[in-house]
């Protein structure tokens, strides 16, 4: 079942959007000089804020077959096994090396040493996935979850990120995957 809509959030409800945009806060700087740092963390200092958030997610998927949610580490923990529950799906966590136990799957990310890594077994056969982070900047974090993700025998549906920094393209690496975003910025 295809996911109905184009892949920004043009039309989806502008007053949601505008409070969730309102909450995230830029920290110019940081973590060093030539970033400016999209906070999210403010949108779960407002609970009515992070209903909007989870609610425009959970409008896009209920329904839609969706049997995984995946959520890179870390902020991606803050909303994807909400929107997990809330779809009726498995919440399964994406994470930074030497984290999980057991039997992994791994990728690298192609621009450094870091890896993710999954436990094995947590991806059935006919796994309709997708993966959930707060910002998408280059598109390589997503772009390593979703190869590890369709290795482990899942269809990757589409990504699904708070923010968009656009200038960076990160879309366009993610090729046939379609990026669903809330927030889009410079
Ligand atoms: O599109 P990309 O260029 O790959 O960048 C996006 C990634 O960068 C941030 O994570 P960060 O590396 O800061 O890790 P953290 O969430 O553990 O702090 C963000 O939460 C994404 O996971
Ligand atoms: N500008 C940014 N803000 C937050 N997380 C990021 N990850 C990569 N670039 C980022």
């Amino acid at each position: 079942m295809a996911i109905a809509g184009d892949d920004s959030n043009h039309g989806v409800d502008d007053a949601r959007i505008a409070r969730i945009a309102a909450a995230i806060t830029v920290f110019p700087g940081f973590p060093k000089p030539g970033i400016s740092f999209q906070d999210v963390t403010g949108i779960f200092h407002k609970p009515e804020v992070f209903r909007d958030a989870i609610g425009l997610f959970v409008e896009r998927y209920k329904g839609k077959g969706i049997t995984l949610v995946a959520g890179i580490e870390a902020r991606g923990f803050f909303f994807a096994p909400t929107i997990a529950l809330e779809v009726g799906a498995k919440f399964v966590p994406l994470r930074k090396p030497r984290k999980l136990p057991g039997d992994l799957k791994e990728y690298s990310l192609e621009y450094g040493t870091d890896k993710i890594e999954m436990q094995i077994g947590a991806v059935e056969p006919n796994d309709r996935a997708i993966i959930v982070d707060d910002l998408i900047a280059t598109g390589g974090t997503l772009c390593a979850a979703v190869k590890l993700l369709e290795r482990a025998g899942a269809e990757v549906v589409e990504c699904s990120c708070v923010v968009e920094l656009q200038e960076l393209k990160g879309r366009e690496k993610l090729g046939k995957i379609p990026v669903f975003v809330l927030v889009e910025t410079n």
